[in-house]
């Protein structure tokens, strides 16, 4: 691409980006809705001040709190991190004219945000006011980007034509004669390392070194920088955050060179403020200088205003512009002084622009720019440092997210594309290497990222390779620190995304549960939460897990994927948070999103997600797909199993409770319980569904012999199933009141069914509670219905269910014998869930899916309006249960109890018609099918 076109181009799109800043910030001011903003992040409501001093430099330091009374200490998520340019405003709003102050953040926590105040505000109440604080566009970057743009433009000779030249292809990048044999500085790099190294160094314009997720970058990158200093080179090292140039500053100046920061202090961690100009410059010759100078100057000052005659106050008003024009000299001079002495100078791609501190200094006074992060940069930015140099380095991983842009058409007309990500594209392979031993994930973790991603070229090193967090000290042995992989699919769960208008608040509470679940397995077997980080692609979910877990851990690293970019963990759990029926993943289908999510894992990833809402999409199903090949696989169901199959809505012993028992692991504990939950091989239309379902999954057979044969004690399936067949024995088993538990660890895990010990009737006279208070508050309103009505319906309902279960099994083998062969086996599945997900009164439509009852007598889900027992013809039986609770113990009891799977027939027959009519039309339909193919 030519220069001009390339910059006329940008410039465009830039202007078109700082628009949709503009706009974002008018529709902020005008108060449109501040709470909205909140949850894209870039806003925090209702916060006060936890405290406030006096910080480096003078500046005011105000420490930003959620409120104290409210319980909660933890803030909403949100993208505030240092260096961010925000407004402080009282509670009117954010509009110009409640601003209270603006400064700059400074630290950023799960709890608080610092911000360095330049004005510091009188107007600031600590006890009682609350503030709202904003992220404030900022167009000093994009002055400054255009600037350079425009420089680019017109650059007609100067240090970096050759470069220019290079990176818009109009000429051939070029290498010096062989160096003589390179000494590494540093005698542990990998044979990657030390090529990029060596590349780097015999490159005469450009080098560009390939990054993947752990494979020591920066590492690298540091030696690079060392090598040139031994050679005298002078470095300009950029990049686009504070956080990456803080961490090669301290990476630096540890190495023993000569580093210099440049850059508002405020903004540089604490670590690093002793590199910084203003610290320097302290401590320079030249410092007490101008201190002196300064001195003189206050000391004409208060002349000047105690001086009555006018001819001495002019004489003094010249003394001091004088002393003035002294001190800028002497300054400029100070500050030349200490950037020539720097070997590396250091500061972000904006911050070296030639109106700061760089314009002291001669245009050739580099030798090299080496800009890291590159691929999270805008090239505009990056040709700011890059105009001042011969040749440039480039580090960075165009395989993870590019640079954040808020216009959509901008980002889609090219302004995400980074220089790195570019220059790949045009040039390949001759100007890049790529380090590729990594030094963090599992290998199991990393073969995904690589195959996927970095085209297999990833080996992981041995020291990392096969490491788990049961290695870790204090760490058990148990299931979940054993596992590098583990996938927990919530599909068929009905653990449903919650339905929003925008694309960033999603949210799953089901997930949510699951992900408390995980958490507190790893926990118990001693990681510590400060080596779990939880990530959530979305905001809104990011804020539903930091409610449900930061109180008990408040070292857990609870961000969105996007805040998380960077950083690694020993253990990552990720929740996918899309679970729909139309299979729409959003903004999950940017594939380096994943591919950043996955690879900040040390040694665990546990992915919670519907596997069958993900897998439409291609690259997540990879993801999915190599997680059931090579980790373990769990479905939700093991997990909670009152949310199987459906949401239930009202469990008759408590959720929570039952959390807590059937914790993973622990798979006592999740079998056995089923056996209490109602009368064996009760055939209603969800269990004819599954058993069929089951029965091609290719164990019909045995399923068939099992529940023929009584004698036959227990059902072994193998372990071969997959999460999705696995998913549907539990639920079969489930629904026809058998035992199920999981057996056996790892890919060799596989589920027993077995019988519940018979004990016929028991259920009845179990001395539980068992009557749901919808039941027991009619019953109280009630007159005495005549004795013996339940006893009478027990004996019905027996009899009911022995031919209901044949027919089941009849039904089922028809269903299977009818279907299977034929494709629209698939639609009958779907007609039946379909029947299951509305209210189950016969003439009823309403959904059920996000609200519904289920009513513990006939065991189905009813909406709101049909719900209670009375309504929809369990009215006898509830009072009957009632009564006889009652003179057994004489006692009332809260609404809880057993769930009893007794049916209501007349529903029973409807689902059947139903179903029988259903099997009737596929039959017409397969008969008519081949015909329809001839006559086309
Ligand atoms: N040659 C090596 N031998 C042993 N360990 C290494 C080597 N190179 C890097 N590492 C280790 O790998 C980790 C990451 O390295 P480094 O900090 O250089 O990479 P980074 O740039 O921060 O990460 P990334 O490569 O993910 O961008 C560090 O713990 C580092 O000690
Ligand atoms: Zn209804
Ligand atoms: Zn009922």
């Amino acid at each position: 691409m030519e220069v001009e076109s390339f910059v006329s181009k940008t410039l465009d799109l830039l202007q078109e980006e700082r628009e949709a800043e503009i706009e974002e910030t008018r529709l902020w001011q005008e108060n449109i809705s501040l709470k909205d903003l909140q949850s894209k992040g870039v806003c925090l409501l209702k916060l006060q001040i936890g405290s406030q001093s006096t910080g480096l430099y003078g500046r005011s330091l105000i420490v930003l709190e959620p409120r104290r009374h409210m319980g909660v200490s933890i803030l909403p998520s949100n993208n505030f991190g240092p260096g961010d340019i925000v407004g402080v405003y009282d509670l009117d709003g954010c509009k110009p004219s409640s601003q209270v102050c603006t400064g700059v953040v400074t630290r950023a926590s799960q709890s608080a945000i610092t911000v360095a105040c330049e004005d510091p505000p009188d107007r600031l109440n600590l006890d009682t006011e609350l503030y709202n604080l904003l992220k404030l566009a900022n167009d000093v970057t994009y002055k400054r980007m255009k600037k350079a743009l425009t420089t680019l433009n017109g650059y007609s000779s100067g240090p970096a034509s050759d470069l220019i030249s290079v990176l818009f292809g109009y000429s051939e990048p070029s290498c010096n004669s062989q160096p003589s044999e390179l000494s590494f500085l540093n005698t542990g790099l990998d044979s990657s390392q030390r090529e990029a190294v060596s590349f780097a160094l015999s490159q005469r314009e450009v080098a560009v070194i390939h990054g993947p997720p752990g494979t020591g970058k920066t590492t690298t990158v540091v030696e690079i920088i060392l090598q040139a200093v031994k050679q005298g080179l002078k470095v300009l090292c950029c990049a686009g955050s504070n956080v990456a140039v803080d961490n090669l500053v301290e990476r630096l100046a540890k190495a023993k060179a000569r580093v210099l920061r440049l850059g508002h202090p405020a903004r540089l961690l604490e670590s690093i403020q002793k590199h910084s100009l203003d610290a320097v410059l302290a401590h320079s010759d030249n410092a007490s200088i101008i201190a002196d100078i300064r001195r003189d100057m206050d000391k004409a000052f208060m002349g000047m205003k105690k001086q009555r005659d006018k001819g001495e106050k002019i004489h003094l008003k010249r003394e001091v512009s004088e002393l003035r024009k002294e001190l800028r000299t002497r300054e400029a001079a100070a500050i030349t002084e200490v950037l020539k002495r720097a070997d590396v100078v250091l500061a972000t791609n904006t911050g070296a622009n030639d109106t700061g501190p760089l314009k002291s200094l001669p245009a050739d006074h580099f030798d090299w720019v080496v800009i890291d992060e590159c691929a999270q940069a805008l090239e505009s930015s990056c040709w700011i440092p890059l105009l001042r140099a011969r040749k440039c380095i480039l580090a960075g991983d165009y395989k993870q997210l590019p640079p954040t842009i808020k216009s959509q058409t901008a980002a889609s007309k090219g302004l995400s594309v980074s220089l790195m990500e570019r220059l790949v594209q045009n040039r390949g392979d001759s100007v890049v290497r790529m380090l590729t031993v990594q030094y963090r994930m599992n290998r199991d973790i990393m073969t995904w990222a690589s195959d996927h991603m970095y085209q297999g070229k990833l080996t992981a090193h041995g020291s990392v390779e096969k490491h788990l967090l049961r290695d870790l000290p204090g760490v058990a042995s148990v299931e979940e620190t054993c596992t590098p992989l583990l996938l927990i699919d919530t599909a068929g769960c009905g653990l449903n995304e919650t339905e929003a208008t925008d694309e960033q608040s999603k949210g799953n509470p089901g997930e949510v549960d699951i992900v408390e679940l995980h958490i507190k397995a790893l926990t118990e077997a001693g990681v510590k939460s400060k080596d779990i980080a939880v990530i959530a692609p979305y905001n809104l979910q990011v804020d539903l897990l930091r409610q449900r877990l930061s109180t008990r851990h408040p070292d857990l690293e609870i961000k969105s994927v996007d805040g998380f970019q960077g950083r690694e963990k020993e253990a990552v759990v990720l929740t996918l948070v899309r679970s729909n029926r139309k299979g729409e993943v959003g903004f999950l289908a940017e594939d380096r999103r994943i591919n950043v999510a996955v690879t900040r894992a040390r040694r665990h990833l546990a992915v919670v997600c519907d596997t069958k809402t993900v897998t439409t999409h291609a690259f997540l199903k990879t993801l999915v797909d190599h997680m059931t090949q090579h980790g373990d696989v769990r479905t939700a169901f093991e997990y909670l199993q009152d949310i199987v199959p459906q949401n239930y809505t009202r469990d008759h012993r408590g959720t929570k409770a039952n959390c807590a028992k059937v914790e993973p692991g622990n798979k006592k504990a999740s079998g056995g319980k089923g056996s209490q939950r109602g009368d064996p091989q009760n055939g209603s239309g969800v269990t004819l569904f599954l058993f069929s379902a089951l029965i091609a999954t290719g164990t019909s057979d045995q399923v068939e012999r099992f529940l023929q044969d009584q004698d036959q004690a227990e059902l072994r399936f193998p372990s071969t199933l997959n999460s999705h067949d696995r998913l549907l024995v539990h639920q079969v088993a489930e629904e026809l009141g058998l035992n199920h538990e999981s057996q056996g660890e790892g890919k060799d895990r596989f589920i027993v069914v077995s019988r519940p010990p018979a004990e016929p009737h028991q259920a009845r006279e179990d001395p539980q509670p068992l009557q749901p208070a919808a039941g027991l508050e009619e019953e109280r309103n009630s007159p005495d219905p005549p004795g013996g009505l339940f006893s009478q319906s027990a004996v019905d309902l027996k009899r009911h269910q022995t031919q209901m279960a044949k027919q089941a099994k009849a039904k089922a083998c028809e269903i299977v014998a009818a279907a299977m062969p034929d494709d629209d086996f698939d639609s009958l599945i779907a007609a039946v869930v379909k029947a299951e997900r509305v209210c189950s009164f016969v003439k009823c439509k309403t959904s059920v899916v996000h609200l519904g009852q289920l009513c513990s007598f006939c065991n189905r889900q009813y909406c709101l309006g049909h719900h209670i027992p009375e309504v929809h013809g369990c009215g006898d039986l509830a009072k009957a249960n009632a009564r006889m609770r009652i003179s057994k113990e004489g006692v009332l009891y809260a609404g809880s109890g057993l769930k009893d799977k007794s049916v209501d027939p007349n529903r029973k027959a409807y689902l059947h018609r139903k179903l029988d009519s259903r099997l009737k039309d596929m039959e017409k339909q397969r008969k008519t099918k081949p015909k329809e193919k001839e006559t086309n």
